[in-house]
């Protein structure tokens, strides 16, 4: 699903690299914790996943694909295939909920009928049937980013990025997100998740990595938070 081999990422006017020398392989299905304090490349990691960056060396496998060698224009594409899920939700403020989560599926070229389909359905699933009319302004924190959950696994990625999703919610709401992000897992979704959240990293007991000044410095099955920040 995803394989960095040797990947180092320096960015320009930076005296230090951002990822040094990281290898490590995410199989189909799994949930990973991405932890490290802040600054030790966690997001720079998710964005050459994305390809939003390329790597300075080594190679990014994602889906099968070096990212290296795919053409800027396949780049939409590619990422069809993933989810992503921000700390700040990103959604569209002057769009109702439904319309958020219809607009990612008519991006992608799904039919009408398609989404008229799926939209109720996904709002179903995390836990927000029938506020398909509501504007993102009139939710709470946890509910808008429930919406971005679902307008993230509308299409059914087979990898669901989130970087810091639970970044600004309350410990008793984003105990809820993870559940979610926990079911969709098991749907056989691939989750990598950034996060600062030691109460659930070590709640969830999932495989967890750890970045030290842009090195892996821990890849443990099962594990915990482990670092002070
Ligand atoms: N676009 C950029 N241009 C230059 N330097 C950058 C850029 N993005 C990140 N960096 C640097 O790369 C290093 C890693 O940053 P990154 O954002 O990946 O860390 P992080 O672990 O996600 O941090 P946080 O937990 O605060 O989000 C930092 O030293 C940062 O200053």
């Amino acid at each position: 699903m995803i394989r960095f081999d040797n990947v180092s990422k320096s960015y320009p006017k930076q005296n230090r690299p951002a990822l040094r020398e990281v290898s490590l392989e995410i199989g189909r299905g799994e949930f990973v914790f991405l932890v490290g304090s802040s600054g030790s490349g966690k997001s720079t990691f998710l964005r050459l996943i994305l390809r939003e960056e390329r790597a300075s060396h080594g190679q990014v496998h994602v889906l099968g694909k070096d990212l290296a060698r795919l053409s800027n224009w396949k780049v939409p594409h590619m990422r069809r295939q993933l989810g992503t899920v921000f700390q700040d939700f990103r959604l569209l403020a002057n769009k109702t909920v439904g319309e958020n989560v219809a607009f990612a599926l008519e991006v992608i070229g799904k039919s009408r009928g398609q989404i008229r389909k799926t939209v109720p359905e996904v709002l179903d699933l995390v836990g927000l049937g029938g506020k398909d009319d509501r504007m993102p302004g009139e939710l709470s924190g946890g509910e808008q980013q429930r919406v971005a959950i679902a307008r993230a696994f509308a299409n059914r990625p087979m990898l669901l990025i989130a970087d810091e999703p639970t970044g600004n919610l309350d410990p008793q709401t984003s105990v809820g997100i993870m559940k979610l992000l926990d079911r969709i897992n098991r749907t056989g979704t691939t989750v990598v998740m950034a996060t600062h959240d030691q109460q659930i990293v070590d709640q969830m007991r999932k495989r967890v990595v750890e970045l030290e000044m842009g090195r892996l410095v821990r890849d443990q099955s099962r594990g915990v938070y482990g670092y002070q920040h």
